[in-house]
């Protein structure tokens, strides 16, 4: 199996006036090709800033942070660019669409900035708004479009490029539990059908029970890992439940 990330060793601190907060402390994992990894863990207990270390968007403090082999700590900025628009895919809580392009468009936008020829750009589009029923609202703006469906059109922006890592932070935070569910299920298909390799942080345990595997943070080192392996949605709920209450976390909404 190929490993697509490799955290080693990572640590994130910050200095604020003579105290030392270890945001992230000494946190090792990998994750496979084909992975669908969640990264749960009570507010501050260092998800965002392990999340913004792999996105490359906070510099790490120590250790080393490999994407697909390369090492992205020791990237220079204009590298970096680069890494980003061709490795990762990413899904905010707050969707990220452009206003003024309707949903074909903000897709087109991601294989334009690839250097996509133009002629394939359609056919591409076309191929993932079927997979992902989003065929209907492609030629809407997304102030036409309702939350869920902004969020579908963001999943398909992100994985239209075929990057080697999705990252998705709290893609459910602003979605009802019924437009979450439709969310979920067009990333778990993106995970079975294309391997699409999917790193999500959530505080949501229903959000969690999509993942394969589940990674616990406090105070910034990883506390528990729980796999899915044969349990069906509902039992692993019930474990992540269960770790949950141990981190005295909030709960998120009901399965
Ligand atoms: N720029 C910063 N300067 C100083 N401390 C910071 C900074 N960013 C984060 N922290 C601290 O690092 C710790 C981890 O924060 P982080 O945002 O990663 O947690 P989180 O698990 O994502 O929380 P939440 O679920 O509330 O978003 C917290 O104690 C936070 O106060």
């Amino acid at each position: 199996m190929k490993t697509i990330l490799k955290v080693d060793n990572l640590e994130k601190f910050y200095k604020n006036k003579g105290s030392l907060t270890k945001a992230v402390n000494h946190i090792s994992f990998e994750v496979q090709e084909g992975e669908y990894l969640g990264i749960m863990g009570a507010s501050g207990s260092g998800k965002t800033t392990l999340l913004n270390c792999i996105s490359t968007v906070d510099h790490a403090t120590a250790g080393h942070i490999y994407v697909n082999g390369k090492d992205v700590t020791d990237m220079k900025e204009t590298a970096l660019a680069r890494f980003r628009r061709e490795e990762l895919g990413f899904i905010f809580q707050s969707f990220n669409l452009l206003d003024t392009l309707t949903g074909r468009d903000n897709i087109a936008l991601a294989l334009a900035i690839l250097g996509e020829h133009p002629k394939k750009i359609d056919g591409k589009i076309n191929k993932i708004a079927q997979e992902l029923g989003i065929g209907e609202i492609l030629e809407k703006y997304p102030y036409e479009m309702s939350g869920g469906q902004q969020q579908r059109v963001a999943c398909a922006r992100a994985i239209v490029t075929n990057p080697s890592l999705i990252l998705a932070d709290e893609p459910t935070g602003a979605l009802d539990s019924r437009s979450a569910g439709m969310f979920l299920d067009s990333l778990g298909l993106l995970n079975e059908e294309r391997h699409a390799t999917i790193l999500m942080v959530t505080h949501d345990a229903f959000t969690a029970s999509h993942c394969k595997r589940i990674l616990f943070m406090k105070d910034g080192r990883i506390f528990n890992e729980l796999v899915r392996g044969a349990d069906s949605r509902r039992e692993f709920f019930d474990k992540i439940m269960q770790v949950v209450s141990l981190l005295g976390g909030d709960k998120g909404h009901a399965f």
